[in-house]
């Protein structure tokens, strides 16, 4: 077995009190915790403004995993991440146009980024190994590793959805960072639309085309593209949870309750998730059902997020004021309706906070997949399970078909979708959760990393033609 070289922009290096909220992260821990390998990436710190550019990667081994970092300066970090990455191709792979800002500064410090990650990982990676690059800030990484030389095994899984041509296209370097797709061998999905919206961008702007099954040719370059949809690990989720009714703060939430129905929330403070559409289908459900006046709470648990950006400051301050207005306009002496919680939870808690739940509200706007789904089916108790309201607009949607697919922009349908899910029978609750626990088993983090990596260890031989990459610009 080849060693593995995961690359990503977020790594969660070892480190007291670290407790990362963020999916990428949580799906690929479990994965290299139990093949190994190197993990390289952001180490999460900043370096002094005047910092010499490091020559090498900062390494840590902890059981099977070297983890190797690089700390990156204020204006790499306000470039690359708070400025490409996330205030362009965030946003418009999120299908929000009206929140990208493009620049020449933020782009060059994209590849600039990319350019050093490249030249501090080149030493490290043996002709053997596999390398796979996760996620929207690292798409040149290949492109600048094959233009070095090497000649490994490179995939690449995009986290985030793949938007259609026409938002793609508003992306002024659009072609470069498809042909920076191009240099891997395989290139890994969440679902088939992202295929389906990938395969059409290559067919109009005429880069590319299937050739059949999961192989297509990309600027001349034969790949290989799945649609493979990002899992959890279900069984040892569902076990956590189990453990966790002991949990002293998960005790401490359900006691605080007094025997009221909870309803619960959890995202990053981000705009992709519609946590301030949620929050006002909330207010029009109390409108509309008044018996649950009282009868219910809704926790809301969200981490801030990208601060830097400022359009995440803003929605900080936005969603902030709608909670305390709605809390203002609706709660009693005794009850405060909204419990709106900006720090991280640890995972266990979490776990049992999901369980104790009677309805888990996962209604973003738009996301690659949504781990917190999956993680709320996992912990619901089999005899006596909540219910899942699931935005059409996840990917985890394509999976999870016994969930109450709602349409976060229709406001009242999804207050509907509330009351539906806070009155269902049991035998409906049980029979719905069923479907999605046994999805979730079969299909959990193992398959998802296993099935990637048979793909990228195993070079087709279909005879297709390939020709050399040319460098990414930048
Ligand atoms: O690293 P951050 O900027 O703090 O953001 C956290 C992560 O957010 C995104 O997660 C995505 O990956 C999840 C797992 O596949 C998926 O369920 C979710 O829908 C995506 O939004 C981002 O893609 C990661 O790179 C970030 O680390
Ligand atoms: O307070 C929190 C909030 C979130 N998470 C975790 O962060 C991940 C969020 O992943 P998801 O795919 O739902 O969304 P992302 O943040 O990656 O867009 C999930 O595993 C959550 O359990 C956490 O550990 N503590």
């Amino acid at each position: 077995m080849s060693r593995l070289v995961v690359v990503s922009n977020r790594v969660p290096a070892p480190k007291p009190g670290g407790a990362s909220a963020g999916g990428l992260a949580v799906a690929l821990s479990g994965a290299m915790e139990a093949r190994g390998g190197v993990w390289f990436g952001w180490s999460g710190d900043t370096a002094p403004h005047d910092a010499p550019e490091p020559e090498e990667a900062r390494l840590i081994v902890k059981d099977k995993v070297t983890y190797a970092l690089v700390d990156l300066t204020e204006r790499d970090l306000e470039d690359y991440y708070s400025g490409f990455s996330n205030r362009m191709l965030w946003p418009l792979f999120h299908y929000r146009m009206d929140l990208t800002g493009f620049t020449r500064v933020t782009l060059g410090g994209y590849y600039r980024v990319n350019k050093l990650f490249s030249k501090l990982l080149r030493k490290m990676v043996e002709p053997d190994d596999i390398v796979w690059v996760h996620d929207y800030h690292l798409v040149p990484l290949a492109a600048d590793l094959r233009a070095a030389g090497l000649k490994n095994r490179m995939g690449f899984y995009l986290h985030i959805p793949f938007p259609p041509p026409d938002i793609l296209t508003v992306l002024p370097n659009h072609a470069d960072i498809v042909r920076g797709l191009a240099a891997y061998d395989v290139i890994g999905f969440q679902t088939p639309y992202d295929v389906e919206n990938f395969e059409t961008y290559l067919r109009r702007e005429k880069l590319g085309r299937r050739l059949s099954g999961h192989r297509f040719v990309v600027h001349g370059r034969a790949v290989t593209v799945m649609a493979l949809p990002v899992g959890i690990e279900t069984e040892a989720f569902a076990k956590t949870a189990q453990a966790s009714e002991k949990n002293a703060l998960v005790r401490r939430a359900e006691e605080s309750l007094v025997g009221r129905s909870l309803i619960i929330g959890v995202d990053r403070l981000d705009y992709s998730k519609g946590i301030a559409e949620r929050i006002q289908a909330f207010e029009s459900f109390l409108t509309l059902d008044t018996e649950w006046r009282n009868r219910c709470t809704y926790l809301q648990i969200t981490p801030k997020s990208r601060s830097d950006v400022a359009e995440y400051a803003q929605m900080e301050r936005e969603v902030a004021e709608l909670a305390g207005r709605v809390n203002g306009a609706h709660a009693d002496l005794d009850w405060t309706p909204i419990r709106y919680v900006n720090r991280a939870i640890g995972r266990n808690a979490l776990a049992g906070l999901y369980r104790l739940a009677r309805v888990g509200l996962v209604t973003p706007l738009r996301d690659g997949m949504n781990l917190v789904a999956k993680e709320f089916v996992a912990s619901q108790k089999p005899k006596d399970p909540g219910v899942l309201l699931l935005s059409r607009f996840a990917g985890a949607a394509h999976e999870l078909d016994g969930a109450l697919i709602t349409n976060p922009y229709d406001i009242d349908g999804t207050a509907g979708a509330i009351a539906r899910a806070l009155e269902m029978p049991l035998d409906e609750r049980a029979d719905r959760w069923t479907r999605m626990y046994e999805r979730i088993r079969n299909h959990d983090v193992a398959w998802w990393c296993d099935s990637f990596l048979k793909a990228l260890e195993q070079p087709a031989n279909d005879g297709a033609e390939v020709r050399p990459i040319k460098k990414a610009a930048g």
